[in-house]
């Protein structure tokens, strides 16, 4: 019989892999992911796409959205008694939990709106979040800054012809589909391995001519096909949401890129390492992919800065592993 995360969680509670109030804080990020999806379901008709005419800590112009799903997020876990503070892409500094509400154990961070320019053309979007345990004393935007190695829990809700949102509690990926005539989440995929090799890249190669040598020569390679040194014909998707390419990787394997460019030297690669970055790449490490900012696992950097940005290379661990043996 199919289980709801709901279900799914009190197990993870009662084997004693999750506590109490990590179970509480999960079930209220799915709870407000489906309040998101309402609104992005409605688009137009909620009035909620185009720009907000504010822009975020990274100079970014926000969209209504990105402002909208950043309440939805603070408002929906803020009461929880699980968290001692948030950090999110769409505010400066952390938020530590307000005095009116209990302190909890746990920190979270969180992209409330992945994939930003797909809103107004009705493609694909996400929430991304991360877990960690919070330190003793007074929350600062210094507390987050553990590596992602680290990471209680992970995950992500990906908005698209279906609902699904993809979790890891460090033993293993599962996914559940969101049933719009109850309102549950289902467990539709569990236990997902990430094939080792693949025939698939992503990456936006309309930056081509600003990468760095070793990007170069790969996507040479891979452009070469089954006529280069890689002796295999690789396909190419690029969705420009994260959460999508993601997800892709986590069904069929692929590698997925967004390295380091000379576009702009204040940005040393485009997505960000504490709310897209670490997240993604523990639900890859769980489903035996492999993530990388081109010389060390993503999971082992030492943050320096909340909105700090990064190069990610993941998927399917050869590419991921050919790619990076390249910047050696
Ligand atoms: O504009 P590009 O180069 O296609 O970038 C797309 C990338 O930017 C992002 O949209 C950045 O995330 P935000 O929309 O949260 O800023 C990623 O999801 C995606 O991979
Ligand atoms: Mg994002
Ligand atoms: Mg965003």
């Amino acid at each position: 019989m199919a289980i709801n995360l709901q279900q799914f969680l009190a197990k993870q509670l009662s084997d004693g892999v999750i506590d109490q109030q990590l179970c509480d804080l999960l079930n209220a990020v799915a709870d407000l992911s489906k309040e998101i999806n309402d609104k992005v379901t409605h688009g137009a008709l909620a009035g909620v796409l185009g720009f907000a005419g504010t822009d975020n800590v990274q100079g970014e112009h926000q969209k209504k959205l990105d402002v909208i799903t950043n309440e939805i997020f603070v408002e929906g876990v803020e009461w929880t008694g699980a968290l001692a503070g948030m950090a999110s892409e769409e505010m400066d500094h952390c938020l530590p939990t307000p005095a009116a509400y209990k302190r909890g154990k746990y920190l979270i961070m969180f992209d409330p709106l992945d994939g930003s320019s797909n809103i107004d053309i009705n493609a694909p979007i996400g929430t991304i979040f991360s877990i960690t345990k919070a330190p003793e004393g007074k929350i600062a935007d210094e507390s987050f800054l553990t590596p992602g190695r680290k990471q209680i829990a992970a995950g992500y809700v990906m908005y698209s012809p279906q609902t699904i949102l993809t979790l890891t509690v460090g033993n293993g990926v599962f996914m559940f589909t969101l049933n719009l005539g109850t309102g549950e989440y289902i467990l539709t995929k569990e236990n997902i391995r990430i094939p080792v090799q693949t025939q698939e890249f992503a990456i936006n190669m309309s930056n081509m001519r600003h990468w760095e040598a070793p990007v170069q020569k790969y996507v040479q390679e891979l452009l070469a096909g089954d006529t280069g040194p890689l002796g295999k014909n690789f396909n190419m998707r690029w969705v420009a949401a994260m959460v999508a390419e993601v997800h892709r990787v986590l069904c069929r394997g692929g590698i997925f890129m967004y390295p380091r460019d000379n576009r702009d030297p204040s940005k040393p690669g485009k997505l960000r390492l504490m709310y897209e970055a670490n997240p993604m790449s523990f639900l890859i490490e769980q489903a035996g992919g492999k993530a990388t900012n081109g010389y060390q696992n993503i999971l082992d950097l030492q943050p320096e800065k909340l909105h700090q940005r990064v190069a990610v290379f993941l998927g399917s661990a050869e590419e991921v592993e050919r790619v990076t043996s390249y910047h050696e």
